[in-house]
């Protein structure tokens, strides 16, 4: 029997390439940016990063499935990725804090997944000519006619996707973190300042870190002018990560240009993005991407390594940097920029993801300089 004889599901690249594997999930016919992830562990906080909208994410780790899926660990309400593709699926997992398999969960959620193709040969084609659009099938296994979909679908370049993962409406955050997060950086602080953390497909570990770190958190969508923001009266605003391309993000620029030197400003990957925008910088979009739990970024301030989690596609790009921002932080990868802060303003960010989910915890101090950031601006304001 052929491959493609008792294949259920095919994914085909813009390049013209096809895989051939066995569906599992929900069934039918997706588009997305094809992307790898290299996390060993944190598939189901991978699953729910709404960063992956409009992305087929594909881990290069072999076996996922093993340990089920919990709700405790999700990052969001669901998955909103396009589809999940992996090498081997594990059907019988083993966990004490599993509620129920990967491939139930990504059923219900109707989410395709692919399983059974060789996840090395796809990954060494996206590293070597970068990020593709792909089309993944369980209706139409033809490679002719999924490729020529592929090479239809728009790319994600230029797409706004926040509108699609953000919420209708604001909301209290009050979760702090949970009994697994045991690096956590300190005890539970006493609440003692009033954040406002615009939402453009925020993970909800960065809300459990502002808590902990003494944040009473409202959250806002986001498409919320300044004016709304400073109607709240707080004390700091937090930008969230986020999916897709910044640049097409007009409204969230121009809120954040309005804020700018009004208050402490602190984001997170999406939300770095979008503040270096709005300090004048540009943002281009990296060959494929940073992916995974164990990124090295070195701390320019005190020459330290922290090892990180990230997930991203774009970046911001050092030839276009205003006098205003410093770099502090860089990949020691690529040394494309991990993190700046402004010169004249309160307000700093970071690419990579320091509330980790899943990942290592090394970063979990830039929420206490969030905190500091905060301290000084109310010191100011009584002085
Ligand atoms: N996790 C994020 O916020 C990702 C930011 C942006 N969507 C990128 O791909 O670069």
């Amino acid at each position: 029997m052929s491959q493609e004889a008792k294949s259920s599901a095919c994914l085909a690249l813009a390049d013209g390439s096809v895989f051939f594997g066995s569906a599992f999930g929900a069934s039918g016919e997706v588009t997305g940016e094809v992307v790898f992830n290299t996390s060993m562990t944190g598939y189901g906080e991978i699953l729910t990063d709404p960063s992956y909208c409009g992305q087929i994410v594909t881990m290069t780790y072999p076996l996922i499935g093993n340990y089920g899926i919990n709700f405790e660990d999700v990052e969001s309400n669901g998955p909103r990725l396009r589809a999940f593709v992996v090498r081997e699926l594990c059907r019988a997992p083993s966990n004490f804090r599993s509620e129920l398999s990967l491939d139930d969960y990504l059923r219900k959620a109707g989410v395709i997944g692919l399983e059974g193709i060789d996840t090395r040969s796809l990954v060494r084609r996206l590293r070597s000519q970068g990020s593709v659009t792909g089309v993944l099938s369980t209706v139409d296994l033809d490679p002719q006619s999924l490729i020529a979909k592929a090479q239809a679908a728009p790319s994600i370049v230029g797409q706004d996707l926040v509108q699609e993962v953000m919420p209708a409406a604001s909301f209290a955050w009050t979760e702090r973190l949970g009994n697994f997060a045991t690096l956590a950086p300190q005890d539970s602080q006493p609440t003692r300042y009033h954040v406002v953390a615009i939402d453009y497909g925020m993970k909800w570990n960065i809300l459990r870190h502002l808590t902990q770190v003494g944040c009473r958190v409202t959250v806002v969508p986001g498409t919320s002018t300044a004016a709304e923001i400073l109607a709240l009266q707080p004390d700091g605003v937090f930008l969230s990560n986020g999916p897709g391309d910044p640049e097409p993000l007009t409204y969230a620029i121009r809120t954040i240009r309005e804020l700018l030197g009004k208050l402490p400003i602190f984001g997170i990957c999406l939300g770095h993005q979008l503040l270096g925008l709005a300090a004048g910088a540009r943002t281009y979009k990296l060959k494929f991407g940073h992916r995974g739990a164990n990124q090295p970024v070195m701390n320019l301030r005190n020459s330290k390594v922290e090892i990180t989690s990230q997930n991203h596609g774009f970046a911001i790009d050092a030839l276009t940097l205003p006098a205003n921002i410093e770099v502090t932080h860089r990949n020691l990868n690529d040394q494309t920029i991990e993190g700046m802060r402004l010169t004249d303003q309160p307000a700093f960010s970071v690419q990579y993801h320091p509330e980790a989910a899943a990942g290592p915890h090394d970063s979990a101090y830039l929420f206490e300089e969030f905190c500091s950031l905060m301290d000084l601006s109310v010191e100011k304001m009584k002085a």
